[in-house]
């Protein structure tokens, strides 16, 4: 067979498949209209967005995956697939920090795909009122970083707000430095997120030392004004660098290789137990010595790990702590429900912010 005939025969091949996962997609689809057409019978409450399904789904698939398509990938293209799916029960609306550009909105893309309709928002506290009220589905909002730690806001968000944690997403970043210079020594002034200036510190003290950085309210604004002014850069995203026609002058300009966000998913009720789930909680006591101690003591007994604490002040009296807590497992987890209960005992304040299916790759 001539090598021309050969590809000939594999296109054709390439053709039949594609035809057959044409078929299959929208088999698929269909039966997700089933599945909410029964949701509806059983006259369910809220939206029918599961992320607990989502998480089985997207494991499994992890789990049957023999290549040559990497796990990675073939998590991206389901969670596509089934964002699709989803549009077609009920059309979601979800919240981000905006710009469009943002981090957080790439976050959002990953835990909810193209099918549902993002909307950027200015403020951390705007998700939080729009979710509330109802006019947003979800809301994504940013954390943690691991080079620069918590993102005070949110929690402070949490502390006063009924919303509960639906999901987590982590993100690795890349920063870059954006403009629509094409020359390093052009540039007079940086703007970023705080964060974004904080995770490259150290290179902008040695590649830009004193020029002026300027913290804004986030990284996609950052890049939209880098590109209305002459001698101006934006430590933002790729993402960003397209959508304001920016040019990258350095890529990968963090200080930490391995550099990640961690997102939440904020919404009005907490999904069921998957098997792999986190619990965000935060508690408060008041001072007293070994306060802290105390209070964390019955999840070393019941063997729970925690993966994070945070302190903020509780803004209910002078040097009065809350205490921001992630723990591994479901409230309703019979080990967690009992750390649970006994460290209630011993607080002036706990609140299960919620339980959520670990963030998929
Ligand atoms: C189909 C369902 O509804 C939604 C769509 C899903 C999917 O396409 O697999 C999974 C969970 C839900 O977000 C379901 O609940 O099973």
């Amino acid at each position: 067979m001539t090598d021309r005939k050969h590809l000939a025969d594999v296109r054709a091949r390439i053709d039949a498949v594609d035809q057959q996962v044409l078929e299959l997609v929208n088999e698929r689809g269909r039966l997700a209209q089933e599945v909410a057409r029964i949701k509806r019978e059983h006259g369910e409450q809220g939206d029918f967005y599961r992320p607990e399904r989502e998480q089985e789904v997207l494991r499994r698939i992890e789990s049957l995956n023999t290549g040559p398509l990497s796990d990675e990938v073939v998590t991206r293209l389901f969670r596509e697939v089934m964002s699709a799916c989803l549009a077609l029960q009920e059309p979601l609306k979800v919240g981000f920090l905006g710009p469009e550009g943002t981090f957080t909105q790439a976050a959002a893309l990953k835990q909810f795909g193209h099918g549902v309709q993002l909307q950027p928002l200015t403020t951390i506290d705007a998700i939080f009122r729009e979710v509330e009220a109802g006019d947003m589905h979800y809301g994504v909002v940013p954390v943690e970083n691991s080079t620069e730690g918590v993102v005070n806001h949110t929690l402070d968000c949490f502390l006063t707000s009924p919303l509960q944690v639906v999901g987590e997403v982590e993100l690795r970043i890349q920063q870059n430095l954006a403009s629509r210079e094409t020359e390093l020594q052009a540039i007079r002034r940086v703007y970023s997120h705080q964060q974004g200036l904080a995770q490259c510190r150290g290179w902008l003290d040695s590649r830009l030392p004193g020029v002026e950085r300027v913290p804004v309210d986030s990284t996609g604004e950052a890049a939209r004004l880098a590109a209305m002014e002459e001698g101006a850069a934006a430590v933002a995203s790729d993402a960003a660098i397209d959508m304001y026609g920016l040019g990258a002058l350095a890529e990968g300009i963090e200080d930490i290789s391995g550099n990640t966000t961690r997102f939440l998913v904020i919404g009005r009720q907490s999904p069921p137990p998957t098997g792999d789930d986190k619990t965000s909680l935060v508690v408060s006591r008041s001072d007293r010595p070994g306060g802290l101690v105390s209070l964390l003591e019955p999840l070393a007994r019941h063997d729970i790990n925690m993966t994070r604490l945070d302190a903020r002040p509780s803004r209910q009296g002078v040097w009065e702590y809350a205490f921001f807590i992630d723990l591994l497992g479901h409230a309703d987890d019979a080990q967690v429900s009992a750390a649970l209960a006994e460290m209630r005992e011993q607080a002036s304040l706990l609140r299960v912010l919620g339980s959520y299916p670990r963030a998929a790759r």
